[in-house]
């Protein structure tokens, strides 16, 4: 029998995307779809790419309207998630693609949301070290943020080896959609076409105690993280160049070849990282639509760093993708199910 499927914020962008992706996964039935303005509204109305699914009427969202559902996706704002998930039952695997859950330390939290934090969820994050035994065994799941997934993948392999320093320098462009659908100044076209800048400079963006956090835990040590998002001119994709430096007397120290094994000794059974050979460089061109991450390593001699390098989408895997990836191994479905490997060219 196939699965009730439920999706809060199916009007804005991550909605869209999830419900684009389960259409064509073959062990879901699409129940309820909610929004908050657009309520009322058809799904052809607010999300015109998904044809199947145009005469969808959307619901308010409520827990009324999302009880009964074997799975529940919730793609809303930050801090719309808890109070919300507080009245779901306990059976129903609820995966949020918010922030709300996705912190341990309630310190964080405060300084980088500023409410009370909710709680800390299992961290939706398959690739990492044991997030697949945790992830088998919960109904509540934790998407990370699109920047924490492409960033983590980049660079965790080096930090759990401990091939570097306990720090990785991070700067990552993102393309527009990763701010979502609500209508934001500085996000028109006029401002953003032709342009590139950053923000949230200095530390300041909410996304680096999530990325202290994950690459800390592989480490089991305290790893710092300067973190630079900056914003390009393309609706969706995010690259991510990081560096950190060599640790002496490790196998990085005798080169890329060394740093290249445990990537690929890390990646070799995971079926949405395609680490590149020697040469080719990630692109957001390249895994547009798909759940692939791109992931390339180089070590700099002469500056003593490790370069890595990542591509995703940042609505699929870097949200959707990554939500419907996590369904999957909760529920105990092949992994691959309902997300493509390939990208939409050119
Ligand atoms: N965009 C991205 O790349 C990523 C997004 N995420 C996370 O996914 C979540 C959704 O993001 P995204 O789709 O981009 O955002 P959008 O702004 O595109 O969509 C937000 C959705 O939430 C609904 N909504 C707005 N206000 C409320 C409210 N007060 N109560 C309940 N529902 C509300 C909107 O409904 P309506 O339109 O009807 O008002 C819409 O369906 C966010 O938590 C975001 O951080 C995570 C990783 C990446
Ligand atoms: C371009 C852009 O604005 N991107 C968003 C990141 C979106 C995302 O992944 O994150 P959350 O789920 O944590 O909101 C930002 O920098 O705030």
């Amino acid at each position: 029998m196939a699965l009730r499927v439920a999706v809060a914020g199916a009007s804005g962008y991550a909605g869209g995307e999830i419900l684009r992706l389960l259409t064509s996964h073959p062990e879901v039935e699409i129940g309820a779809v909610t929004a908050h303005s657009s309520a009322g509204r058809t799904l052809g109305e607010v999300q015109p790419q998904l044809s199947g699914l145009a005469d969808r009427v959307l619901k308010g969202t409520s827990a009324v309207a999302l009880r009964g559902h074997d799975v529940v996706f919730l793609a809303l704002p930050h801090g719309q998630s808890a109070s919300l998930a507080r009245e779901l039952e306990p059976g129903t695997l609820v995966v949020d693609c918010g922030a709300d859950f996705r912190l341990r330390d309630p310190a964080d939290w405060r300084r980088f949301y500023g409410t009370e934090h909710a709680g800390t969820w299992p961290y939706g994050l398959p690739e990492l070290p044991g997030a697949r035994d945790e992830l088998r065994r919960a109904t509540r799941i934790a998407v990370p943020g699109c920047f924490p997934t492409a960033v983590t993948l980049a660079l965790y392999p080096a930090h759990a080896r401990r091939l570097v320093e306990p720090e990785a320098v991070i700067v990552a462009a993102s393309g527009v959609s990763g701010a979502g659908r609500a209508l934001k100044p500085h996000l028109l076209g006029s401002e953003v076409m032709g342009s590139m800048t950053p923000y949230g400079v200095g530390g300041g963006h909410r996304h680096t105690p999530e990325l202290t956090q994950n690459l800390s835990r592989v480490a089991g040590e305290r790893v710092t993280v300067s973190f630079t998002p900056t914003l390009a001119p393309m609706p969706r994709g995010i690259l991510a160049t990081c560096s950190a430096r060599l640790r002496t007397g490790t196998p990085a120290d005798g080169g890329e070849e060394e740093v290249r094994a445990v990537f690929e000794a890390a990646y070799a059974e995971e079926p949405f990282v395609q680490l590149l050979p020697p040469g080719r460089w990630p692109s957001t061109a390249s895994v547009l639509g798909s759940n692939t991450v791109q992931v390339q390593v180089a070590v700099d001699p002469e500056a003593r760093r490790l370069v890595c390098v990542s591509a995703i989408d940042n609505l699929t895997k870097g949200t959707a993708g990554g939500a419907v990836q996590c369904m999957n191994v909760a529920l105990g479905l092949p992994e691959r199910l309902g997300l493509p490997t390939n990208g939409v060219a050119p």
